[in-house]
């Protein structure tokens, strides 16, 4: 079997795009540092900035350790082309810049990551780029929203920080019956438990800095899509606008955690069942959000949508932000801090951290409660994690 035609998922992770023979039989990618890249002659250098030859002339614009990780995470996603950025904040604003101009409107949902919102509502806004927000759970909002103006529609599901889905499928059906491209924020699920372009939509993009690097070791973004639009996101959003490009170093970082994205998003999503299922047996928790308890608002589609519930709850403490704050400072092997997917447990209030960003007006109008906690499921053994949970729940009252 040759290691290109693997299906394996994790097959595919490991082996997609390279092979030890044709690199002195070295078992993993080689990492190259190089900036810029030599021409045999003057004509081939014209040739290759033209794109009529093949070849690598400037890392801000391609890198043969960057392509690998970019074919890797295509495969992945089911899409025909990648493209890797400095952060998930350089995947998405490569791709708003490269796709929407002054007088276009994008739709999105209510509930984004912190940095996503103000980048939307103070950045693109800034250029004339108009931002409306819909409640993407009801598809016939969007479709009561929709206009010929309307180039975008941006969603993340589930949603950062209260776990909020939606129906990529039917979403992407509205969208481009009134002619907009749909992008679909993976972060959460990542491609191990839910795939977008197979579901209808035009773009992914991903913090890379959380599930797939899995480690807490790397900040980084990546974006997928059809080879037309990622050569646009390339050599417009990432050459031109952001020239947010990925190290060689991080990008090999990436590659490892790929590898076993599939066997860490089975045991975060293990452990996160039960830890929801724990919290939602606490006297002293008022609401539990997890796509894998049968009291999911959205269980329905949380089964049909995604492999696996995956490893982030939200919940809110019945005595609100006060109790959740004794709560959290009294853990001892569970982290306080933000980001999310490492293997380390990670817990974080998103009314004073990562969505600092929205007023206290716009958290309420936007589904984020003053008291919500987020806890990121990492990888120690479930006893450790339960030890620490009811330690700390006990001395919070
Ligand atoms: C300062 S808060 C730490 C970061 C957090 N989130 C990041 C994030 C990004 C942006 O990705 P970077 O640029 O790689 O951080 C994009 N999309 C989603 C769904 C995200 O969660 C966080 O803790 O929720």
């Amino acid at each position: 079997m040759s290691r290109s035609t693997l299906s394996g998922f994790s097959s595919r992770a490991i082996h997609h795009g390279y092979d030890p023979a044709e690199n002195m039989g070295a078992l993993t990618p080689p990492m190259h540092m190089a900036s810029t890249f030599a021409f045999d002659s003057a004509e081939q250098g014209g040739a290759i900035f033209a794109g009529e030859q093949q070849g690598y002339f400037y890392s801000r614009i391609s890198n043969p350790t960057l392509d690998l990780l970019e074919q890797r995470i295509a495969t992945l996603e089911g899409a025909e082309a990648g493209v890797a950025t400095a952060s998930g904040m350089g995947a998405i604003t490569a791709v708003m810049w490269s796709l929407l101009e002054a007088g276009d409107e994008i739709i999105t949902d209510k509930t984004l990551y912190g940095c996503t919102f103000a980048f939307f509502r103070h950045g693109l806004a800034k250029f004339g780029v108009k931002v409306t927000h819909v409640d993407l759970t009801d598809p016939a909002a969007l479709e009561a929203a929709m206009s010929d103006k309307v180039k975008v529609v941006y969603f993340e599901t589930p949603a950062n920080p209260n776990m909020r889905l939606v129906d990529i499928a039917a979403i992407s059906e509205v969208a481009h019956k009134g002619g907009a491209q749909v992008v679909v924020d993976n972060t959460y699920a990542t491609p191990a438990l839910t795939r977008p372009v197979e579901l209808g939509a035009d773009i992914v993009v991903h913090s890379a800095t959380k599930y797939l690097g899995g480690h807490g070791d790397l900040v980084g973004g990546l974006v997928a899509g059809s080879a037309e639009t990622m050569q646009k996101v390339r050599l417009e959003g990432l050459k031109d606008m952001t020239g947010a490009v990925m190290s060689p170093f991080t990008a090999t970082l990436v590659m490892r955690g790929l590898k076993t994205l599939a066997l860490r998003m089975e045991r975060h999503s293990k452990t996160a069942l039960e830890v929801a299922r724990w919290l939602e047996a606490q006297p002293q928790v008022a609401a539990v959000h997890y796509p894998g308890l049968e009291s999911f608002a959205q269980a329905e589609l949380a089964g049909r949508q995604m492999a696996l519930p995956g490893g982030m709850i939200a919940f809110d403490l019945a005595d609100g932000y006060e109790q959740g704050i004794r709560f959290m400072n009294r853990l001892r092997m569970i982290t306080r801090a933000v980001s999310l997917g490492d293997a380390e447990t990670l817990i974080q209030h998103p009314a004073s951290m990562t969505h600092s960003t929205y007023t206290p007006e716009e958290r309420a109008e936007h589904g984020i409660g003053e008291g919500l906690l987020r806890l990121s499921v990492g990888l120690e053994d479930a006893e450790d994690i339960f030890a620490d949970l009811e330690q700390a729940l006990a001395a919070s009252d």
